[in-house]
């Protein structure tokens, strides 16, 4: 038996045993939690309680069953001669002493097998990749890491290169996989920054910065669990074709607690469906719409010229301009949120005309020799005149009890509503992109405060009629770029629901500590009273935790999940949050996921030459400033491991055009297959471009493995889809197309973050045109792994 061979057999023994447990393990979750399920009755504490187990104990399960697919990929083999096998979970010997008989790859003791060099062997000796497949070892590939052993090394700076390599030339499906058994070392120190502050992860196309933030996910959720299981770890991605695409990679690493979302997603109730034009979108998502927003806030606040009138019971009645500016400063002073500060205006106004209806009620033409008939009589009878008089007249009590009914009065309804609306956000946005009239009062409103300068030049209005006449839409519907706008109007309106709900939830969590109390002082009471029983001494839970504590506790027995509690609640903060693509984000989009994480725990990976969206980030440094000013810090990953170097020559011309001074990142393969061009004339192109598409679809359906997209300017989408899907029916194209197809046809911007085993590129002098069209052309350029066309148009 060879050498080779001998050490295959030893390791299948070991995976062997490792299988056993996993079996084992998989047995008692699986029995925990039947038991669970089968469970019934009981109170309905007992009920949610067993809620919170069953979800914990299929997460469990879940967790168990991820690992399945290669349970244990590598060793380390340590110079005092201990050994370590790393894999997706870590798995104790419980029939021996509790030493580890697998170690999960997030654990410390796993990390030499990451990062360990030639240069740095940090104690190990041998670093083993084995490769399985399903329960079997089929290879088992070594570095060692003993510069007198091994002169070769670590030439490439490259870990496991073996299992890399098979890793990165394995045909794609159209599902994004997790790279836990070759994560490199500059991938790694990213994955284990510490939980703290905002970390850019800034790299340039095929560096692993989507593989990063998703192990980097798993790795936090891992290690700081306490803290981030009860407000749980956000994942923002550019569009929902891109998160379903990276959406199996968490649960393959047995993590199905972090929530993954668009900034679109992030409004509850409200869908973003309809499209903007880009030109729009990049006006709504600049930093001056906070401004804009403030500003139309506030200019729904009204004053008449003159005065108001109102009608009651048929009688005119007049707000003048005085008083309504008195209602106003009384609901400014009681909150600087409107929706709550209308409760005191309104009541100034109805108030104010219930004592114009009281006088008008009381005003008696012979109203003297009432008063001193009622004297007469008060006198006569020994009663007080005074009292005597109100009981004649309107008096105070009256006056409220018209105001009672004044409420109702539809005119008065109007007149309050002219005055001071009580404004959802969405009612808010209709009404102000319906009318230029109100984008115009914001406009003037934001240059009556002297807000203007910080977002807008000096003087300058804050929109300009063309752009305001851009942004004016028929009602019906709300885009991506709305969704930042609408949260930015619930934050300076005050969504009264909020208050509501944050005073219901906070009369329920004082009865919560009422009842904790009472638990607690239950417990208190039956402890001993005997002031020399020695048992004073013993700690109890009266010691341990106090009524806010124990409450607290309560609290936590929820049976909805973090992610459904979170996406439900506009006001919810995260523990975490990872941006991907953070390039494209807006100013707008910005204000809104720092809101969602004010103790700016951030992760934000992404490449600032391949920002496509005219409101995205052209610097860090810029986009970062208003919300953490310097205080963030930048893992750079510089080695591509999706592009083949022959076509990552051709993109790095392209990538010279955004920015000389950037460098593109290294490939760290080369195909051996140059890529190809051709031209043709425009009459015929999408025809051309069918042809060629089903060329290519047979080649990857011979090789029964691939992926292939085929991208087109905008403008192009339609015709070239069309003609596509005529020769190949199963192709897939249109807003959220099915990426498991063999061929997909995309609009170049939806092909961010994604990657082809084929990528034809159409048109590339159209694809420029566009603003930020050399920063797509490169995007377009890198998302193949094997094979590039180019279909140039002539002339
Ligand atoms: N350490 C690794 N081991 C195996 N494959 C890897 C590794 N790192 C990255 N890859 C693979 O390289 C490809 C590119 O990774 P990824 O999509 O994360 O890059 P990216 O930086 O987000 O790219 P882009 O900016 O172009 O979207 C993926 O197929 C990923 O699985």
């Amino acid at each position: 038996m060879s050498r080779g061979t001998e050490e295959i057999l030893h390791e299948q023994r070991y995976l062997d045993l490792l299988y056993t447990r996993l079996d084992t393990l998989r047995a008692h979750a699986a029995g925990q939690l039947s038991g669970v399920l089968q469970a019934s009755g009981g109170t309905q504490q007992a009920r949610t309680e067993r809620d919170g187990l069953a979800a914990g104990g299929a997460g469990r399960l879940a967790q168990l069953d991820a690992a399945e697919e290669g349970l244990c990929f590598g060793r380390l083999d340590l110079a005092e001669g201990e050994r370590r096998y790393v894999g997706r979970i870590g798995i104790l010997d419980e029939n021996g002493d509790f030493d580890p008989l697998l170690l999960d790859w997030r654990a410390p003791a796993a990390r030499p097998f990451y990062v360990a060099t030639s240069a740095a062997p940090q104690g190990v000796r041998r670093r083993r990749s084995i490769r399985t497949r399903f329960r079997t070892v089929v290879g088992i590939d070594d570095d060692v890491l003993d510069l007198d052993v091994a002169a070769d090394g670590d030439a490439s700076g490259l870990v496991g290169e073996g299992a890399l390599l098979a890793a990165l030339t394995a045909g794609r499906t159209g599902r994004m996989r997790d790279v836990v058994e070759t994560i490199q070392a500059e991938q790694d120190h990213a994955i284990r920054s510490e939980l703290r502050g905002v970390l850019v992860v800034q790299g340039g196309p095929g560096t692993g910065k989507t593989a990063v933030a998703l192990h980097r996910a798993a790795y936090l959720l891992y290690t700081y669990r306490e803290r981030l299981a009860k407000r749980g770890v956000l994942i923002v991605g550019p569009n929902p074709t891109f998160l379903r695409y990276v959406s199996h990679v968490l649960p393959a690493l047995g993590e199905t607690s972090a929530v993954l979302s668009t900034v679109g997603e992030m409004f509850p109730g409200v869908r973003a469906s309809r499209a903007d034009a880009p030109e729009v979108a990049e006006i709504k998502g600049r930093a001056a719409m906070a401004e804009l927003i403030a500003g139309a806030v506030r200019a729904r606040q009204r004053v008449p010229e003159d005065v108001l009138e109102v009608v009651y019971e048929g009688v005119k009645y007049r707000l003048d301009r005085e008083t309504c500016e008195a209602a106003r400063e009384l609901g400014r002073k009681a909150s600087r949120l409107p929706n709550l500060g209308r409760k005191a205006f309104a009541e100034h106004i109805i108030d104010t005309l219930a004592g114009q209806v009281v006088d008008r009620l009381n005003d008696d033409p012979h109203r003297q020799e009432t008063l001193a008939m009622v004297n007469l009589i008060a006198e006569e009878l020994g009663e007080d005149p005074a009292e005597m008089a109100d009981g004649v007249f309107l008096g105070r009590a009256d006056r409220d009890q018209v105001a009672a009914s004044l409420v109702d009065e539809p005119s008065v309804q109007e007149a309050l509503d002219w005055l001071w609306p009580q404004l959802t956000p969405q009612r808010m946005l209709a009404e102000l992109f319906a009318t230029p009239e109100l984008l115009r009062e914001a406009v003037d409103e934001v240059g009556a405060v002297g807000e203007v300068g910080e977002a807008s030049a000096e003087g300058a209005p804050l929109l300009t009629d063309a752009e305001i006449d851009l942004l004016i839409r028929t009602p019906g519907g709300w885009s991506a770029a709305d969704i930042p706008l609408l949260d930015e109007a619930a934050e300076l309106l005050g969504d009264s629901d909020t208050a509501e709900a944050a005073a219901r939830a906070e009369a329920e969590r004082r009865a919560r500590i009422a009842y904790a109390q009472g638990a607690l002082e239950v417990a208190e009471g039956s402890r001993s009273i005997d002031l020399e029983d020695p048992r004073e001494e013993i700690v109890t839970a009266v010691d341990l935790v106090s009524a806010e504590m124990l409450a607290e506790r309560f609290e936590e027995v929820d049976g909805r999940s973090v992610a459904e509690r979170a996406m439900a609640d506009r006001t919810w903060t995260f523990g975490h949050v990872i941006v991907d693509e953070a390039q494209e984000l807006s100013p707008m989009a910005w204000r809104l996921l720092m809101r969602r994480c004010p103790a700016r725990s951030m992760t934000l990976v992404g490449d600032v030459a391949q920002t496509g969206d005219p409101a995205g980030a052209a610097s860090w440094d810029t986009t970062l400033a208003p919300h953490v000013g310097d205080r963030w810090r930048l893992a750079e990953l510089t080695v591509n491991y999706r592009t083949p170097s022959e076509i990552m020559a051709l993109a790095a011309e392209v990538l010279e055009r955004i920015d000389p001074g950037l460098k593109p990142p290294r490939s760290v393969r080369s195909s051996g297959e140059e890529p190809w061009r051709v031209s043709v004339p425009a009459s015929s192109l999408a025809e051309k471009v069918a042809e060629l598409a089903l060329r290519e679809d047979a080649e990857l359906a011979a090789g029964d493995t691939g992926r292939m997209a085929v991208l087109v300017p905008a403008e192009r989408l339609a015709e070239v889809a069309a003609a596509v899907s005529a020769r190949l029916p199963e192709a897939g194209y249109g807003s959220d197309p099915d990426l498991e197809r063999r061929t997909v046809v995309l609009p170049v911007r939806q092909a961010k973050g994604l990657e082809f085993d084929t990528v034809l590129v159409v048109d590339p002098a159209a694809i420029v045109t566009a603003q930020h069209g050399e920063n797509d052309l490169y995007v377009a350029l890198t998302r193949a792994t094997q094979r590039l066309g180019i279909i140039d148009v002539e002339g």
